[in-house]
C-alpha cells in the first residue's frame, strides 16, 4: 500500500485532455467508478446528459457527475470554487491510500488547469443548465445556484434540479413565515411570567419561548439537556392558553397541535419525556394569567398534546412512492407543528413538510445544530442555525424581548444588521443535565468548540486532553491495540466499571438518588434469562401479558449500554465488531449461537436495528428489537424465535415479529454513530477507529459523546485518532442559511 497523496504530480498548466474530449472524460469516469471513487449512478448521469445533448462540453458533464456524487455525501450541490481549490475532496478517495497499480488520474490532475471562469463558461448551456437567478426557467436537469441577497459569500454552485427546487421551496416558505412576527409583548409577558421563575439575568428558555411565540417559524436549538423539551412544553401551554383565553368566544378553540420526529426511536423518546413534563407542569398561574376570566385548567392540560408521531406517518407515506398523501393540494390539518430532532431531517423531507403545511400554521423546529446531519443530502437545521451562537438580534427584537421577558438581552447578542431569520432562532446555552462536575458535558463542550476566533487546533486538542486528565466520575478512557484484547470483552460484557473512578460506585444524581454503576450487555441478557415467563404457551390478548412484560423489561435493560463506532467495515467497524461481541458474550455464557448464526443467523438475545422503513410491519428505520424465544404451543418443549419491538406509538405495547418477515435489519451489538442519532443510552462506549478517516469529524464525536446519559467510555484503537477527529469538521454545501 502506498499513500495516495505521495508524489502528487505537479499541477499541469494546460487543461487535462479529458476536459476537451467527452469520450475521454466518460472513460475516465468509468475508471473512477471501478476504483469506488465515484458511484456508477454519478457516471450514469453524465452518460445520460451526453446522450441527450451530444454537444454538452466535457467540463459540464464532469460537473454534473461531481454534483451527483456530492448528494451521496450529504451535500445538496457542488461548490465550484471550493472544488477547484481542493479537487481531491470532490471524490470518495480512500483515506488510507489505494493500491496504486495503474492509477487513474486524480481530480486534482484533471481540474488543475481549469479556471473558475472557464468552468462557469462551460456551464452556460441553456439546454442543460438553467440560471437560478432567473428562477431557473425550463426543465433543464441542472441549475446554477444564484447568490441570494445577503448571501454574498456563497460562490457559484451547481445543483441537480430537484435539489435546487427543494432548497427554493424551503427558503420561500420559511421567508413567508418570517414576514409576520407578532409584536404584542404585553399579553405574552404576563403569560411568560406565569411559566418561568423570575431571574436577574436573561433566562434563555424564557427568551426562546418568547421568540417562538412571536414568529410563525421558529427554531430552538441547544445541546443535550439544555431544556428544549421543557421549553417547548411551556410554549405549547402558552399558545394554547392564549388561544383558549381569547376574548371573542367563537374563536376561542384549542389549537390543533402535532408533534413529530424524523425516526420512530426519536418519536418514542420524545413521547416519554413530553408526557412526563406535561403532567408535571403547573398551569395554575398561567390559566389565571390569560383571558378575562382565565381558562379552565383541565381543558388547558388536555389541549397540550403528548403523542409524538414520525414525519413519515404525519405526511402519510405510501409504499413504493416518494410522494406523500399530504402536500400543497391536500395540506395537513393543523395549526402548530413541532419537529424534534430536526438535525436529522434531510432537505427532501423538510421541503415535503413545508409544502404540506397550511400557510397559516406555525412551525417550530427543535434540535441540536451541532449534531451530525442526516445521512441523506442536506443539513437543514445546521444551515439555518449557522449564526445562532452570536444571536444577531436587531434593536427591535432586543427591545421586544426585554418587554416580553422583563430582562435585557446582553449586548453581545445585539446586531443592527441582523437578518429576519436570526430573529426567529433561539439557542439554549445552559445544560441542566451535565453540570460542571460532569466529564461528559465538559468533553462534549471541548469537542464542540469551533476552530475559529483564536481557538487553534492545538488548543482544542489540549482542552480535550485536559478533560481526561481531570478524572471525572462519569468518564473513562480505554486504549486498545487489537480487537481481541480482553479489555474490549470486559467492556461489552460487564461495562468495565473498573475504568471509572471508584469502579463507578457511590454516584448520585441531582435529586440525590443513587446512579447504578456502568453496565454492559450482560445486563439485558441477564434480565432475559431471569425474567422469562413460566407460562408454557404464548397466547393471544390477556394471556400474552407476561411475555409483553418480559420483553419490555429486556428492551429497557438493553438501553443501559450501547457500543457506538464510526465505521461499517473493518475490525473496528460494525461488520467486525458485531460477531466479535457476539463471541465474547457467548464465551461469558450469555449467548448460545454458532459462529454462523452470530455472523448471519438468528439467535435468542440478538438485538437488531431496522435499517429501512417497513410500513407493512409498522417498523421504522432506527427501531431496535430483541430476539426472544417463545414456547411453541403446538410442540411442547420447542421454542419459536420472535423479535420484540416496542410499539412506536408510546403505548408501551410490544410488537412481536417473525424474523423471516424482517427484510432490512442488522445486528446491533455495535451501532454506527450515524444510526444512534435521536437515541440515548445510560452507558455509551464510543469506539474510534485506528486510522484517519474523513468520516471521523468533530460532529461525529460530539454526536457519539452526547448519546451518553450517565456514563461514557471513549475507546481508542489507534494513537491520536481522538485528536485527529476533533479538529476535522464536516463541510456541508448548500444555499440555505444566512
Ligand atoms: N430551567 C431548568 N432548571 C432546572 N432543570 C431543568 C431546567 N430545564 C430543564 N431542566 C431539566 O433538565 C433535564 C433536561 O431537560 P430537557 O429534556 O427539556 O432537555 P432537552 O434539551 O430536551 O434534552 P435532550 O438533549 O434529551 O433532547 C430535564 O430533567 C429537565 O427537567
Amino acid at each position: 500500500m502506498k499513500d495516495l497523496f505521495d508524489d502528487l504530480p505537479d499541477v499541469p498548466e494546460q487543461p487535462h485532455p479529458a476536459l476537451g474530449d467527452t469520450a475521454a472524460l466518460l472513460a475516465l469516469l468509468e475508471r473512477w467508478v471501478a476504483r469506488g471513487w465515484l458511484r456508477a449512478l454519478d457516471r450514469a448521469l453524465a452518460v445520460f446528459l451526453h446522450r441527450e445533448v451530444p454537444d454538452a462540453p466535457a467540463p459540464l458533464l464532469l460537473a454534473a457527475a461531481l454534483a451527483s456524487h456530492q448528494l451521496g455525501r450529504g451535500h445538496v450541490c457542488l461548490d465550484l470554487a471550493a472544488t477547484l481549490e481542493a479537487p481531491d475532496l470532490a471524490l470518495s478517495l480512500p483515506p488510507e491510500g489505494d493500491d496504486l497499480s495503474d492509477p487513474p488520474p486524480l481530480p486534482s490532475e484533471v481540474l488543475g488547469g481549469l479556471t473558475l471562469d472557464a468552468w462557469q463558461e462551460a456551464l452556460t448551456h441553456p439546454g442543460l443548465v438553467a440560471d437560478g437567478a432567473q428562477g431557473a426557467p425550463g426543465h433543464t436537469p441542472l441549475v446554477r445556484g444564484a447568490t441570494a441577497p445577503g448571501h454574498q459569500h456563497q460562490g457559484p454552485r451547481l445543483y441537480l434540479r430537484r435539489y435546487w427546487q427543494y432548497e427554493q421551496e424551503i427558503r420561500a416558505r420559511i421567508t413567508a413565515r418570517l414576514d409576520t412576527p407578532a409584536d404584542d409583548a404585553a399579553t405574552l409577558a404576563t403569560a411568560l411570567d406565569a411559566l418561568f421563575p423570575t431571574t436577574a439575568t436573561l433566562d434563555w428558555q424564557k427568551a426562546a419561548c418568547a421568540l417562538a411565540a412571536r414568529s410563525p417559524f421558529a427554531v430552538i436549538t441547544g445541546g443535550p439537556g439544555t431544556g428544549k423539551t421543557t421549553t417547548v412544553v411551556k410554549l405549547l401551554a402558552l399558545l394554547q392558553a392564549l388561544a383558549l383565553g381569547r376574548a371573542d368566544p367563537p374563536s376561542a378553540r384549542p389549537l390543533r397541535i402535532r408533534l413529530a420526529a424524523p425516526t420512530g426511536k426519536a418519536a418514542a423518546r420524545l413521547n416519554d419525556s413530553i408526557a412526563g413534563q406535561v403532567k408535571g407542569l403547573s398551569l395554575v398561574e398561567l390559566a389565571g394569567a390569560v383571558g378575562q376570566q382565565g381558562v379552565d385548567i383541565p381543558t388547558l392540560r388536555e389541549a397540550i398534546p403528548t403523542e409524538v408521531t414520525t414525519l413519515h406517518r404525519l405526511l402519510g407515506s405510501r409504499p413504493d412512492t416518494r410522494h406523500f398523501r399530504h402536500h400543497a393540494g391536500n395540506p395537513l390539518t393543523l395549526d402548530v407543528l413541532v419537529i424534534d430532532e430536526a438535525s436529522m431531517v434531510d432537505i427532501e423531507m423538510m421541503a415535503a413538510v413545508l409544502t404540506a403545511l397550511p400557510s397559516r400554521a406555525r412551525l417550530v423546529l427543535l434540535g441540536d445544530k451541532d449534531q451530525l446531519a442526516s445521512v441523506e443530502a442536506g443539513a437543514v437545521l445546521g444551515d439555518l442555525c449557522q449564526r445562532a451562537e452570536g444571536g444577531h438580534y436587531t434593536p427591535r427584537t432586543a427591545d421586544w424581548l426585554e418587554a416580553a421577558t422583563g430582562t435585557p438581552l446582553p449586548t453581545q447578542y445585539h446586531d443592527a444588521q441582523g437578518q429576519p431569520l436570526d430573529q426567529a432562532i433561539a439557542m439554549l446555552r445552559v445544560s441542566h443535565r451535565f453540570d460542571a462536575a460532569s466529564g461528559i458535558g465538559r468533553l462534549a463542550e471541548a469537542v464542540n468548540r469551533p476552530l475559529d476566533g483564536g481557538h487553534t487546533a492545538k488548543e482544542k486538542r489540549r482542552a480535550v486532553r485536559e478533560v481526561f486528565e481531570k478524572a471525572y466520575a462519569d468518564l473513562a478512557r480505554l486504549r486498545l491495540n487489537e480487537a481481541d484484547e480482553p479489555a474490549l470483552d470486559k467492556l461489552v460484557v460487564e461495562g468495565h466499571p473498573a475504568g471509572f473512578v471508584d469502579g463507578g460506585q457511590g454516584r448520585t444524581d441531582r435529586r440525590g438518588d443513587p446512579i447504578v454503576p456502568p453496565l454492559g450487555y450482560r445486563h439485558y441478557l441477564e434480565v432475559l434469562r431471569t425474567r422469562r415467563p413460566t407460562e408454557t404457551s404464548f397466547g393471544e390478548g390477556e394471556d400474552r401479558q407476561p411475555f409483553d412484560d418480559w420483553a419490555r423489561a429486556v428492551l429497557e435493560a438493553h438501553c443501559q449500554f450501547q457500543l457506538l463506532c464510526a465505521l461499517r467495515k473493518g475490525p473496528w467497524g460494525i461488520e467486525g465488531l458485531n460477531p466479535h461481541i457476539g463471541r465474547a458474550l457467548r464465551r461469558a455464557g450469555w449467548l448460545q449461537a454458532s459462529d454462523l448464526e452470530l455472523e448471519q443467523g438468528w439467535f435468542e438475545g440478538r438485538p437488531v436495528l431496522v435499517t429501512r422503513n417497513d410500513y407493512g410491519l409498522g417498523l421504522m428505520n432506527g427501531d431496535i428489537g430483541i430476539t426472544l424465544a417463545l414456547p411453541d404451543a403446538r410442540a411442547p418443549g420447542r421454542k419459536l424465535l420472535r423479535v420484540a419491538f416496542p410499539a412506536s406509538d408510546g403505548s408501551g405495547r410490544i410488537k412481536w415479529v417473525l424474523p423471516s418477515r424482517l427484510q432490512a435489519v442488522e445486528t446491533v451489538f455495535a451501532m454506527t454513530v450515524h444510526k444512534s442519532q435521536g437515541s440515548e443510552f445510560t452507558h455509551t462506549a464510543l469506539l474510534l477507529p485506528d486510522a484517519p478517516n474523513p468520516i471521523l469529524t468533530r460532529e461525529l464525536v460530539y454526536t457519539g459523546i452526547t448519546r451518553a446519559r450517565d456514563w461514557l467510555t471513549v475507546v481508542e484503537t489507534g494513537r491520536g485518532m481522538l485528536d485527529e477527529a476533533v479538529t476535522r469538521e464536516v463541510m456541508r454545501v448548500s444555499g440555505l442559511g444566512n
